[in-house]
């Protein structure tokens, strides 16, 4: 749906928001209704109405041409929004339980209108906080398993994949993913952000030939495997939960990849937090990277032999050839999604909160341990459980060592 309001694009604020709002119907007029621009990535405005009278509220996401946090000297094209609006209503017809429903967009106004979700906390929020959402990896293992099955050549035949691929080009928001998770945390450059009892040991990784090679050839991957329509950006920051529900947001960075990629963020992410729990609920954050794969793996294998248009489907073999492809690029990619979280521009907000000086330092030193394990040495990974068994032993200070 697209009702063209506006002819030209203008960045809206809190009234502008509430009179676009009556203008869709959204709500009969402007009476009680309250806006707050509660926005807080790195990217974008986000406007949540409320109704006063009945509690009903919407939300009003609109792109900025530039990045948000840095500004106009940050350009970004505006056609994040439609990315974001098309991903979004392509993966609810593959998993509409966990991704809002779309209720209007506008391409020229950047705007994507959608269900409010408040209801429910962000994962990266709420995890910093103790929760532990006892659905969670069932319910994103489900979510991937459906979107990135239904969106590859398998599902759809080479043919309509290649029609979709091409509404999802999206090479600026690529290119922010290719350079600060792929190029930046692997070289000394200006964006990153080390803190100084981690300088030596980014040193160390920076002339690491071996991570060097591993890692450019984890991002020519990314660049040029066209498997399935990824998020692009699944962090813990891009899922509201509850105990009963999950949600998957923000799919503005996305585009036909390698399907690894959206799992490896979400297991690098929960990695992390995990890492920064001390308590015995850890051991649940560690079941959420064990059981996503799981449900992933079990339900992608009943969706490829339920329905596939490719004629060596059936060969024995193939299957598990794919998915043993797929876990080696999950862990290769949680390595660069971890990596980047400790040496990169954008770190993990429940690491960073630590703030004891040694317990924080150690975290950090064993993700990135952790991560350039994952990066050099995906091949070896058989199982989640060894994912799991890597983070103890980096964690306990010892060699990682995870054999095929
Ligand atoms: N559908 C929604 N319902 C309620 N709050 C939302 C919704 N979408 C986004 N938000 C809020 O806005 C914040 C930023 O949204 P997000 O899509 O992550 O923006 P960005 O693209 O800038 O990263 C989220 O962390 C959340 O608090
Ligand atoms: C300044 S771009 C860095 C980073 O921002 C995006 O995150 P978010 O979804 O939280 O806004 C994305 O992960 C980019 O890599």
């Amino acid at each position: 749906m697209n009702t063209s309001t506006h002819a030209t694009y203008e960045p809206l604020n809190e009234q502008t928001a509430i009179q676009l709002a009556v203008k869709l119907n959204l709500f009969d007029d402007s009476t009680g209704l309250h806006c707050r621009e509660i926005g807080d990535g790195n990217l974008n405005l986000v406007f949540h109405i409320i109704e006063s009278a009945t509690g009903r509220g919407t939300i009003i996401k609109q792109a900025l041409p530039y990045v948000r946090v840095i500004g106009e000297s940050w350009p970004l094209t505006l056609e994040r929004a439609r990315m974001e609006s098309e991903a979004l209503q392509i993966f609810a017809r593959y998993a509409p339980d966990y991704v809002p429903v779309v209720h209007h967009t506008d391409e020229q106004y950047a705007i994507t209108v959608m269900e409010d979700l408040s209801r429910l906390t962000i994962v990266r929020t709420g995890f910093a906080e103790g929760a532990v959402y006892p659905l969670l990896s069932t319910h994103i293992g489900e979510y991937l398993a459906r979107t990135l099955y239904g969106t590859s050549d398998f599902a759809l035949g080479a043919e309509a994949r290649r029609e979709l691929a091409l509404q999802f080009h999206n090479p600026e928001l690529c290119k922010i993913t290719e350079n600060f998770v792929f190029t930046y945390p692997l070289i000394d450059d200006e964006s990153n952000a080390v803190e100084p009892g981690l300088s030596e040991l980014a040193q160390q990784l920076w002339g690491d030939e071996k991570l060097l090679l591993e890692g450019a050839k984890l991002k020519q991957h990314f660049m040029t495997s066209a498997e399935a329509l990824l998020h692009g950006d699944l962090h813990t920051g891009s899922i509201f939960a509850s105990d009963e529900e999950t949600k998957v947001i923000d799919p503005e960075f996305a585009f036909y990849g390698p399907i690894g990629y959206d799992i490896g963020l979400f297991i690098a992410n929960t990695l992390l937090s995990a890492l920064a729990r001390q308590d015995d609920t850890r051991a649940q954050l560690l079941h959420h990277v064990t059981n996503v794969w799981d449900v992933f793996q079990t339900r992608y294998s009943e969706l490829w032999q339920a329905d596939n248009q490719e004629y060596f489907a059936k060969v024995p073999g193939y299957l598990d050839y794919q998915l043993q492809h797929m876990l080696e690029d999950t862990v290769g990619y949680a390595g660069s999604e971890m990596m980047r979280r400790v040496v990169g521009l954008a770190h993990a907000k429940d690491i960073e909160a630590i703030q004891d000086d040694a317990k924080r330092l150690h975290i950090k030193s064993s993700a990135a341990r952790l991560a350039r394990d994952f990066i050099v040495n995906r091949s070896h990974y058989r199982s989640a459980a060894q994912i799991v068994q890597a983070l103890q032993q980096a964690d306990q200070g010892a060699e990682i060592q995870i054999h095929a």
